[in-house]
């Protein structure tokens, strides 16, 4: 699918940090699997308002602000996406800028190092341009800090000399609009969150939403699917278009080596199956982590310390990745002594609670 962005302006540059803004896709879609997966997560995004399946409160919300950011003639305000991986807020940043008409800049926040590389990126925005951050929440506090002038004045302040010789020269840069995207406000400053005056929130979508986002990718990648096996995939990929575009490719390997290339109920089930995501949608590495509290833990208060180290996982993964869906679905319960599994999560799994002083559930 053709995309509607325009040559970022930054692709003219040499500087190092430039680097991070010409190449989205290695630094915010590098997919576990490798350039290929990447490249067609790329191609199934939605590239205008339309062509986004769900969040209807939410879009309808920004549609407005877009157009009345448009009659004004000025930026957007700053805006912040937040919500689980894979629900759509790079898309959605994308959207942003083509619906503006301006260039969309990318950058990952861990990339951006120093104060330098952030003045690099700020003195290259257009009037009215999109710079998007992921991992915003990431920043290194100089890095931060730096970001509030540019937020509130459209300024760079740079500081020369030392002591009471020091000046400071301030540096005007275009009227942008700031799009972060983070996995949870909570890991925010509250200066930083203070200068966004757009907070958007994304939730898990519904199967149904789901089912027309895999009919969609399948038109795009070419596969032929039935309903059925639409709303197989859709159930199965736990809230999230990420997933379900992953269900799909993956379904459509099976398809063709296995059949004859169409996608039918039988063989959405079968991959399924292979992949070991099961009926409710959770993979191995769900099943694990809550094996894990039942059959280390006893079901759990655990801290996620130690569940980090019992599963050898970044602690930033559970709680970002894996956690969220298991806590919204009922497989999982924080309390303020640590995480527990749920009378379901026992269900799910077969095992049975073991008696402990108290009541488990
Ligand atoms: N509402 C939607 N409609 C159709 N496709 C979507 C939608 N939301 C996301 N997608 C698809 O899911 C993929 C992942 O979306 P995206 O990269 O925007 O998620 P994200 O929230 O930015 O994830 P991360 O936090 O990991 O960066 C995209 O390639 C896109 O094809």
């Amino acid at each position: 699918m053709a995309t509607k962005k325009k040559t970022p302006k930054s692709a003219r540059s040499s500087e190092s940090s430039a680097s991070e803004v010409e190449r989205p896709q290695n630094l915010l879609e590098a997919a576990p699997a490798g350039d290929e997966e990447s490249r067609l997560d790329a191609s199934l995004r939605p590239t205008r308002f339309e062509e986004f399946v769900g969040q209807p409160k939410l879009v309808e919300n920004l549609r407005v602000y877009v157009h009345a950011a448009r009659a004004r003639g000025g930026p957007l305000d700053h805006t912040l996406f937040f919500g689980p991986p894979g629900l759509g807020k790079t898309t959605l940043a994308n959207i942003l800028a083509a619906e503006l008409g301006v260039t969309l800049h990318l950058a990952h926040g861990p990339a951006i190092e120093h104060k330098g590389q952030l003045a690099a990126l700020l003195t290259k925005l257009g009037e009215r341009d999109v710079l998007f951050i992921d991992e915003i929440h990431r920043l290194s506090s100089v890095v931060e800090e730096n970001l509030y002038t540019a937020m509130e004045d459209f300024r760079i302040d740079v500081v020369h000399g030392d002591g009471p010789m020091a000046n400071t020269l301030q540096i005007p840069i275009a009227p942008f609009t700031l799009v972060g995207a983070t996995t949870r406000t909570g890991l925010l400053t509250g200066p930083l969150l203070s200068r966004f005056g757009i907070e958007a929130r994304l939730d898990y979508y519904d199967p149904s939403d789901l089912a027309r986002i895999v009919r969609r990718s399948a038109g795009i990648l070419d596969v032929r699917i039935v309903e059925e096996a639409c709303l197989e995939i859709a159930r199965r990929a736990r809230g999230t278009p990420r997933i379900a575009n992953r269900l799909l490719r993956r379904a459509r390997d099976f398809a063709e080596v296995l059949g004859d290339g169409k996608l039918d109920a039988k063989t959405a089930r079968a991959a399924l199956e292979r992949l070991e995501v099961d009926e409710l949608g959770l993979d191995e590495m769900n099943r694990r982590f809550l094996r894990a509290i039942i059959e280390f833990y006893g079901g759990g208060p655990v801290g996620i310390e130690a569940l980090a180290a019992t599963l050898s996982e970044p602690r930033d993964t559970l709680e970002d990745v894996i956690e969220p869906y298991l806590l919204q679905n009922g497989f999982l319960a924080r309390t303020a002594r640590g995480r527990m599994a749920t009378e379901r999560a026992f269900e799910h799994l077969g095992l049975k609670a073991k008696k402990k002083q108290g009541t488990l559930f």
